[in-house]
């Protein structure tokens, strides 16, 4: 898409990077600049003595499961994931995972000091998670890539991920999407989303009911416009007109305007049904996935974040609807970033919010709930029973807001309801999670048009200072310039009549909800949005920096055989192919959609005469070009149903789909796929021992495909960006800035 393109999309910034060397550098002068502090993960010695003593004074985990915590937090992650895609699909897909990969890893020997005497290792069902489609394994992803007995699953896991059909995300980091309550027609806005994670999984509830595009939609926004791009790439993966990703200080974030549907022609403020609200955070219940956090620890870290943090939940109470819900989440053990935040902003909302108890929504879940006593400490390791103890020095560090609420009051905010799960309880990372709903206008939204205090302070601000002319160019705001959105006009627009007659598209389908990044020129792909997201982003471009939205759904291909200069792209598939009329469909068998899918070589695609008679009667007279290949197997429970775009050649037919997908697709039909699922132990031999990471031969196999088509980025690339996705990555006080 424009400038935003596969190359550019992950692009490091180096000159941030060289910044961020010297910084590291100038705290360990013994590493060499840009080193990868992973390969010394082993080395690290999993201890902090301050961390012991501030935790254990706190009483963050009673004594007697003390130290069952400590040796918890010192041990390698168990991997999890979760199952998603369409309904269908994820059923078949749950079924393979279990009769052919879970049987694998029950099979398996570990060597001693991998596995515990007499350790489970049977995969466990999160009982809490919709549909029972998430897993937790006693494994870790070292385990899982190093084990050749587990190459099946390794390869499974990384193909899977690239092709949508699984996401790897850590066990507790699910649970806040979860509590979230999402439904298809809610408003939803993840604050602080990179790198993505639990964004994908507010994006497949909007999509819950898969029959019809979403009224919904997801909103995504990071302050750090690098990480962004880790947004794209997960809404990249799902494939939803449903989202937009901005690019925002979420505590400032402006009020968006929408159109009013009790008033049309007017507009108004939009306000969000569920929030979720995912601070920077310490990430100290991260250190299994995290050990240099031992290194690093200290309690300034929390304190300084504290500040933040509130800044950015009380920004979503002010733009989350009256009887919305908004989920504020951290990574991290400290009360100062969680209950103390949590009690800060119950005291400045009074009643129009209120903590609710979720605890029925998580079944089977062990957890804390949520402290009613706690003590700030200085970096010093002093700490203070009340904000007048506190020494001048520390004044601007431990802050008055940052301490419990008096005994008397605390009834008043119910801080018990919050939910504090440590490592110990289910062999997890540690996570804390609070849930608000509102129930009427806060104090200060009442009082005037401008409802919001940060931005009311900002706009005086702005009003005080001189008058400046207003920019004549467009503003530039932080890091890359995006190329515009430009919706179609409609019908009238150049391109669209050969699409909309070609495709048989029908009346209902709105080409205004179409649009390219480029004003001039040769418009090369479009891409689709749902209504309401056209709308938010037609009203407010010049509000915030959308970052990204739209699912490409028409690729330009001046093929000299196609009556339409577009054929249609994987992508968008399933948000266009209701609208596609019957003469670009083709109902095929499933010995010929598993044919198209084996011989998936664009130079030598399958003759027609190598099909069924069915199909070879179906395309017969059935014009050249892009078309949608649909198969449905009805002795599945619930139905098998694909839809994949395909070309019809003038004596061939093909699948015009990337090699993730191709694998998906043959494993969803029990095919053969055995020349993408290569055993990288028996090829690493042959390769250099350097390569033979990424030299993974089913995603070598993957590049080499998707390369000739032309569709897809580099999926080296893919995995790089999922492997950051699946890390909530902890944050400091300078990422906010
Ligand atoms: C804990 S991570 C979020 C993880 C994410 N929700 C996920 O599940 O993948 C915190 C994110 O907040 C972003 N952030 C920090 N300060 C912010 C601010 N003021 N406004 C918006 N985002 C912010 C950081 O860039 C970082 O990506």
């Amino acid at each position: 898409m424009g400038r935003r393109g596969g190359s550019r999309k992950h692009q490091v910034n180096k000159f941030a990077q060289r910044k961020r060397d010297r910084k590291e550098q100038e705290k360990n002068p013994q590493e060499k600049p840009g080193a990868d502090t992973r390969k010394h993960y082993e080395d690290i010695v999993r201890e902090n003595a301050a961390f012991e003593e501030y935790y254990k004074f706190q009483k963050v985990c009673p004594e007697a499961e003390w130290d069952t915590f400590m040796k918890s937090l010192k041990d390698n992650l168990p991997t999890a994931f979760r199952i998603t895609g369409s309904k269908c699909e994820a059923s078949a897909l749950m079924k393979i995972v279990q009769s052919q990969y879970f049987s694998e890893i029950l099979n398996i020997k570990l060597s001693e000091g991998e596995k515990e005497e007499g350790e489970e290792i049977k995969p466990i069902n999160l009982s809490w998670y919709p549909g029972g489609f998430a897993w937790q394994l006693r494994l870790s992803r070292t385990d899982i890539r190093r084990n050749e007995a587990l190459y099946r699953l390794h390869n499974f896991l990384v193909a899977e991920t690239a092709a949508g059909g699984v996401s790897r995300q850590e066990t507790v980091s699910m649970i806040p999407p979860v509590v979230l309550n999402v439904q298809p027609h809610h408003k939803v806005l993840d604050m602080c989303a990179a790198p993505g994670s639990k964004t994908a999984q507010l994006i497949e509830f909007v999509h819950a009911d898969e029959d019809k595009m979403p009224t919904g939609f997801v909103m995504a926004n990071d302050v750090d416009n690098n990480r962004c791009y880790m947004l794209v790439h997960q809404a990249k993966r799902l494939n939803s007109p449903s989202i937009l990703i901005t690019n925002h200080d979420s505590a400032v974030m402006p009020t968006l305007e929408i159109t009013d549907e009790q008033n049309p022609g007017r507009t108004k403020p939009l306000k969000f049904d569920r929030i979720l609200c995912d601070v920077p955070c310490s990430g100290d219940a991260t250190l299994r996935k995290n050990p240099d956090i031992w290194l690093k620890w200290s309690t300034g870290n929390g304190n300084n974040l504290h500040g933040i943090q509130y800044r950015v939940l009380k920004r979503g109470c002010e733009l989350l609807d009256i009887g919305g819900r908004l989920v504020y989440s951290t990574c991290s053990f400290n009360p100062v970033e969680n209950e103390a935040v949590v009690h800060r902003v119950l005291q400045e909302t009074g009643d129009a919010v209120k903590l609710v108890d979720v605890e029925y929504m998580l079944p089977g879940l062990k957890f804390h709930k949520g402290m009613t006593y706690w003590r700030p400490a200085s970096k010093d390791m002093v700490f203070y029973e009340k904000y007048e103890d506190v020494p001048e020095k520390w004044q601007t560090v431990v802050r008055p807001q940052m301490f419990p609420p008096k005994p008397e009051d605390l009834p008043k905010y119910n801080l018990e309801k919050c939910i504090r799960i440590l490592p110990h309880h289910q062999d997890t990372g540690g996570f804390f999670v609070a849930v608000f709903e509102k129930t009427a206008l806060l104090k200060w939204e009442k009082e005037g048009n401008h409802t919001e205090s940060t931005l009311k302070k900002e706009e005086s601000e702005k009003n005080s200072a001189p008058v400046k002319e207003p920019p004549k160019k467009r503003r530039r705001m932080g890091g890359y310039r995006e190329d515009p959105f430009v919706f179609f006009s409609g019908d009238s627009e150049d391109v669209y009549p050969s699409i909309r007659d070609f495709y048989d598209l029908q009346q209902s389908f709105d080409p205004t909800c179409l649009l390219t990044r480029c004003h001039i020129g040769k418009k090369k792909n479009i891409y689709l949005v749902s209504p309401v997201v056209k709308d938010i982003v037609s009203r407010n471009e010049n509000n915030i920096k959308i970052i990204n939205t739209g699912v490409k759904t028409f690729v330009r291909c001046d093929n000299k055989n196609m009556v339409c200069p577009f054929r249609l792209s994987q992508e968008g598939l399933q948000s266009i192919t209701q609208f596609i009329g019957p003469k670009r469909r083709i109902r095929i068998l499933r010995e010929d959609l598993i044919l198209v899918l084996q011989n998936d070589n664009p130079s030598k695609p399958p003759n027609v005469t190598q099909f069924s008679e069915h199909t070879q009667q179906l395309v017969k007279d059935f014009a050249t070009g892009s078309c949608v290949l649909e198969y449905k197997e009805e002795a599945q429970d619930p139905n098998l149903e694909l839809t994949l775009v395909g070309w019809r050649g003038v004596h061939s037919l093909r699948a015009y789909t990337a090699t993730p997908d191709t694998v998906h697709y043959l494993r969803l039909l029990g095919a053969d796929y055995s020349k993408y699922d290569v055993n990288k132990f028996k090829k690493a031999s042959e390769v250099p021992e350097s390569d033979a990471e990424v030299n993974d031969v089913t995603m070598k196999a993957t590049d080499d495909v998707t390369k000739q088509n032309g569709d897809n980025v580099n999926p080296v690339v893919e995995i790089e960006a999922e492997n950051m996705a699946t890390q909530d990555v902890p944050m400091t006080e300078k990422t906010t800035t």
